[in-house]
């Protein structure tokens, strides 16, 4: 049987290689942006994390013509009230670095006892024609007076995970992997992969028959 292609639809490397890491050995051909040609960015105007991880996911599958996976993610502290949230990537402006995001995030809480904090992921993955299915999941931790290791991305410097007794920065990529938002909700899909696929490819072939006509079925709204 041919394998289905995947596109990673993320521009952040430390997500692609996260993600990249946990689908290794899945039966699918996974791609990255870069294996084709430039492509539009999505604005991620959404209020939740779900409603930007689907439209990364579908618009990316719509204009590739192939499966995407897309993942949404961000930093929710309490005391800032849930801030940065959807926001976190462009925390201190848009075009925003790691640096200048955790430097605002060390601003903002300064002087604050409060400092719990939780990273949520939702991974979204569509067909062009816009079926999708979702994965979402959570690490609670506390933000740290100051970075501590150097390894990972974004805000993981500041991040420390009590039962570890380590920032996600400190952590192995499989340390950081067993535990994190992200790795979390990549194991449901792990787990759940053949049938994914068998999914995926009722779908594909759907549309296959929708195209030539040879079948009526209901897109669902797209955006
Ligand atoms: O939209 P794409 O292209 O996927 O890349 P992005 O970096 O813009 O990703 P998001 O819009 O989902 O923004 C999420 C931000 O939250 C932060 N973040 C998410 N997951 C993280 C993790 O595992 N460790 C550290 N920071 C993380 C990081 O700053 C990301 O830039
Ligand atoms: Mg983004």
């Amino acid at each position: 049987m041919e394998r289905i292609i995947l596109v990673v639809a993320t521009r952040n490397k430390g997500k692609s290689r996260e993600i990249r890491n946990a689908l290794n050995g899945c039966p699918v051909d996974i791609k990255d942006l870069n294996d084709f040609g430039p492509i539009p960015e999505v604005e991620e105007d959404g209020d939740t994390f779900d409603d930007n991880a689907y439209k990364k996911a579908h618009f990316t599958a719509k204009v590739l013509g192939v499966p995407a996976l897309a993942d949404d993610s961000g930093l929710e502290v309490e005391a800032l009230g849930g801030a940065p949230g959807v926001y976190s990537s462009r925390y201190a402006g848009p075009g925003a670095t790691d640096s200048e995001n955790n430097a605002k995030l060390l601003e903002a809480l300064r002087g604050r006892n409060d400092r719990k904090a939780r990273f949520v992921c939702v991974l979204s993955l569509a067909v062009p024609m816009g079926y999708a299915l979702t994965y979402e999941a959570a690490c609670e931790g506390i933000i740290l007076e100051a970075p501590r290791g150097d390894g990972g991305f974004g805000y993981d410097p500041l991040f420390y995970y009590p039962p570890l007794k380590k920032t996600f920065a400190e952590m192995t990529p499989e340390e950081k992997f067993s535990v994190s938002h992200r790795g979390k909700a990549l194991k449901e899909l792990q787990e759940e992969f053949d049938k994914v696929m068998v999914w995926v490819r009722q779908r594909l072939e759907e549309e296959r028959r929708w195209r030539l006509g040879e079948m009526c079925v209901e897109a669902p709204n797209d955006e």
